[in-house]
């Protein structure tokens, strides 16, 4: 008897402050859990071949990865080859996660397994509204427009944990920081490079006060083809990580608005940009630390108000001009260091916003800005949401308007769903019988 299906899902993620600083160890950064999930249901059969893995995403025309899994039997990594590699590009994310996880289980011959990915329609753009749930793009995933809210990091996270859960019975929430690390390794590898790591860490933790771990934490992990992998790998993700994510809760008179301005930024070049000024400009240091000081001083105000209670009003004030000392800071960075942060016409769109409707205390442009999106902090009374999001539909840019997206912050992180929840889109599933059985 097979084991039952497995279902398990990670949110999506919003910097709303940090952006750059929170790269160096020594800063902070706030980040956001969203509602804008991204579910894995995992589900075995005793038909077919051992070792065999189909990965789908059925939203998209296309989307299926197949795979054959062997141990080499020397201590390095199980090998993950696609079988479909003529009619699929590779998917490194899902390969990645994968290999890292069966790897770390060391289950090289495991039951015919089927992955079926969802994602909340909030991760791409979309036509307009009404909208199912898991809405069928019928586009080739290439072809969707991201909308940037860390659906890569959700997916390994959402992955590792399905698949530790579904193959080793590992019982997800008592195991945070080994499915943490790991998908931190497996993102990281599929990624080829250390970012800050805040988008698996809110992915795991949900939303939280971040300090990175020191990118030398990952450099113990050798190539996959090397016969120390494995070893490397169990003692890595078991390891303690100098770390900090503090959960925040975002007090329930706050609430957040994100806007898709789809603009369209380069992060890499850009987190490239700030880090060589950040290392030949003498005086990098002090605009660097300005600006982490600001940061924490939102997070302190946050922080103070969802845990006193507080009456917002009080608050609201203080709130704003933290806000409004962050985008200068930021802008006042970007400008030193030639990348366009907080660009004129997202200057102009937040100070706009925060101008005309009553109850906004501020808006970011989050991460690492540019030309993507941009974040509204509220107070949640009233129609100040609805009149927020109307205001960003009619707000004219150059490439059209801004598209406010449904995710509200969801501070709870990777967990458990109930399999019967995804009833109302079995034709997702192929046939599958949810159960397993
Ligand atoms: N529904 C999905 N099914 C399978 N793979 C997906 C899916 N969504 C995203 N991916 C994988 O994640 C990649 C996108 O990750 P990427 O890091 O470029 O952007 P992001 O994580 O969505 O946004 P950002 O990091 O800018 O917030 C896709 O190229 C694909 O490999
Ligand atoms: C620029 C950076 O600090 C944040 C990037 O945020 P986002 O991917 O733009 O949401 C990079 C990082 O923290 O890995």
């Amino acid at each position: 008897m097979m084991a039952p299906s497995t279902a398990v899902s990670a949110p999506g993620k919003v910097l709303l402050a940090g952006g750059y600083t929170v790269l160096d160890p020594v800063c902070r950064g706030l980040v956001f859990a969203l509602s804008a999930r991204i579910h894995v249901v995992a589900s075995s059969t005793e038909a077919g071949e051992t070792g065999s893995i189909t990965v789908r995403s059925p939203q998209f025309d296309g989307a299926v990865w197949t795979y054959s899994t062997s141990d080499p039997g020397d201590g390095s990594a199980i090998t993950v080859t696609q079988t479909n590699s003529s009619t699929s590009s590779a998917n490194p994310f899902v390969a990645t996660a994968i290999r890292y996880a069966l790897s770390y289980l060391g289950l090289p011959h495991i039951p015919p397994t089927t992955l079926t990915i969802l994602a909340d329609n909030d991760y791409y753009s979309q036509p307009p509204p009404p909208l199912p749930r898991f809405n069928n793009l019928r586009t080739p995933l290439s072809a969707a427009h991201k909308t940037g809210l860390g659906s890569s990091a959700a997916l390994v996270t959402a992955l590792t944990a399905a698949l530790l859960s579904h193959l080793a019975s590992t019982d997800v929430k008592a195991h945070l920081p080994t499915i943490h690390n790991l998908a931190q390794a497996a993102h990281c590898a599929a990624q080829g490079k250390v970012g800050s790591g805040f988008d698996v860490a809110a992915a795991t933790y949900g939303s939280c006060q971040y300090q990175r771990f020191p990118p030398s934490v990952l450099s113990a992990i050798p190539d996959p083809s090397s016969q120390t992998f494995t070893s490397q790998l169990r003692d890595t993700v078991r390891s303690e990580w100098p770390m900090t994510c503090t959960p925040v809760v975002l007090p329930t008179s706050l609430g957040i608005v994100l806007g898709d301005v789809r603009g369209g930024s380069a992060t890499p070049g850009m987190v490239r940009s700030v880090l060589d000024w950040r290392k030949n400009d003498a005086d990098s240091q002090a605009t660097w630390d300005a600006l982490d000081t600001r940061n924490r001083s939102l997070i302190a105000a946050v922080t103070e108000l969802s845990s006193s209670g507080d009456d917002i009003s009080a608050a609201a004030e203080s709130i704003t001009a933290r806000i409004a000392d962050i985008r200068s800071a930021v802008r006042s960075l970007g400008e030193k260091a030639g990348v366009p942060i907080e660009p004129p016409s997202q200057t102009a769109l937040l100070d706009a916003a925060t101008a005309s409707v009553e109850g906004v205390l501020g808006g970011v442009v989050p991460g690492a800005g540019g030309y993507d999106a941009v974040c509204f902090l509220y107070v949640d009374a009233g129609d100040t949401g609805a009149k927020l999001r109307k205001f960003l539909s009619e707000y004219q840019l150059e490439n059209g308007v801004v598209r406010a997206l449904d995710a509200r912050e969801e501070r709870e992180g990777v967990r458990v769903e109930d399999v019967a929840s995804y009833s109302d889109v079995k034709e997702y599933f192929d046939g599958l019988t949810l159960d397993g059985a």
